[in-house]
C-alpha cells in the first residue's frame, strides 16, 4: 500500500500576513506516528488542518490526498472529502467533547457520520453501537465513567475520551493537535501510551503535533519539524540532535542531556534523512 497521507507542493497564505505553509511536500505511510514539531507559529496546526480538510490551501496548486483519494487540490475540497474525512479522526488540545452529555453519549457521536442523520439527531443508537462505543471507553481506560457528565472529568480523562470518540468513529488516521499541551505529565504520558497502544496494536497512522520534544522524542518512530511554515528536518527520532533541534528552535538549550531514548526505531529508514537547506 502507498502512502495513507500525500501532500504535495501545498501552500498556505493566510491575508497579507505571508506563507504559514510553503511548498510543503510530505507522504505518510500506513502505521508510521510521526511526531509534528517545530516553533510556535512554524505552520503545524495549519498542516493539520489541511489533512483534515478543515482548511484549503493556495489555488496556485498543490493538494492532500488521504487514504488514496483526494481531498483538496488547489484551494478545492474534492467531491468525495466529506466521505474520506469520515475515515480521519481529529483530537484537539482542549479535547472538544460536549459538557453538558454524558461520557457514552460523547463517545456515540463518534458514529454521525456512519448512521442515518435522523437517528444521530435523536440519538438513537443500538445496542451493538453502544457495545462497540463501551469497547473504545474500556479500551482507554473509562468505561467505569460512561454515565458521568463529561463536564465532571479532568482533562486527561477527556483527553481519553476523545481518543474513544476517534476509536469508535472506527477511522483510520489520527491527527492529534498538542493533544498533551494542557495536562500534567502524567496524564501526558497516558495520553501519549494510549496513542502508541493504538499505533502499534491496531496499526493506525497517527501524526501528532508536540511541544514537549522529549515526548516526540520518546513516542514517535518519524520526527517532521517545520520552521516557517518549511519541512526543516524529516526523519527518525534516533537521528535528532541537540545541535538540530537548537537550528530549529533558534535556541542554544538542548544538549546531550534534553532527549530520552526513543522507544522505537524507524523500521525502514525515511529517504534523504538530513536536514533540509
Ligand atoms: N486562521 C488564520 N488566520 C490568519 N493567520 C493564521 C490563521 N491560522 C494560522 N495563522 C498563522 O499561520 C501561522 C502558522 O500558525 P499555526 O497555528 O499553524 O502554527 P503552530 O506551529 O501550530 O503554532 P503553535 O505551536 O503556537 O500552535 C502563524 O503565523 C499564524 O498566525
Amino acid at each position: 500500500m502507498g502512502p495513507v497521507i500525500r501532500i504535495h507542493n501545498l501552500s498556505k497564505t493566510f491575508g497579507k500576513d505571508g506563507a504559514a505553509l510553503s511548498n510543503i511536500s510530505i507522504n505518510v505511510d500506513q502505521g508510521e506516528m510521526v511526531g509534528l514539531i517545530g516553533p510556535s507559529g512554524s505552520g503545524k496546526s495549519t498542516l493539520l488542518r489541511h489533512v483534515s480538510g478543515l482548511v484549503k490551501g493556495d489555488q496556485t496548486g498543490g493538494g492532500v490526498e488521504v487514504l488514496g483519494e483526494p481531498l483538496q487540490l488547489a484551494g478545492k475540497l474534492s467531491r468525495r472529502a466529506r466521505h474520506t474525512r469520515a475515515r480521519i479522526g481529529y483530537i484537539f488540545q482542549q479535547f472538544n467533547l460536549v459538557n453538558r452529555l454524558s461520557v457514552l453519549d460523547n463517545v456515540l457521536m463518534g458514529l454521525l457520520g456512519r448512521v442515518p442523520v435522523w437517528r444521530g439527531t435523536l440519538g438513537l443508537f443500538f445496542e451493538q453501537e453502544k457495545l462497540l462505543a463501551m469497547e473504545s471507553l474500556r479500551r482507554v481506560g473509562m468505561d467505569d465513567h460512561a454515565h458521568k457528565r463529561a463536564s465532571c472529568l479532568s482533562g486527561g480523562q477527556q483527553q481519553r475520551v476523545a481518543i474513544a470518540r476517534a476509536l469508535t468513529q472506527q477511522v483510520d488516521i489520527i491527527l492529534a493537535d498538542e493533544p498533551i499541551a494542557s495536562l500534567d505529565p502524567e496524564s501526558a504520558r497516558c495520553v501519549m501510551d494510549i496513542l502508541e497502544d493504538i499505533n502499534q496494536q491496531d496499526g493506525k497512522t497517527v501524526l501528532v503535533t508536540l511541544h514537549q520534544i522529549d515526548y516526540a522524542h520518546s513516542y514517535c518512530h518519524r520526527i517532521l519539524a517545520l520552521k516557517q511554515g518549511r519541512v526543516h528536518y524529516d526523519g527518525a527520532a534516533g537521528e535528532l540532535t541537540p545541535a538540530l533541534l537548537n537550528n530549529i528552535y533558534g535556541t542554544t538549550s538542548f544538549n546531550n542531556h534534553s532527549l530520552p531514548e526513543p522507544r522505537c526505531v524507524l523500521a525502514t529508514p525515511v529517504e534523504g534523512l538530513a536536514m533540509a537547506q
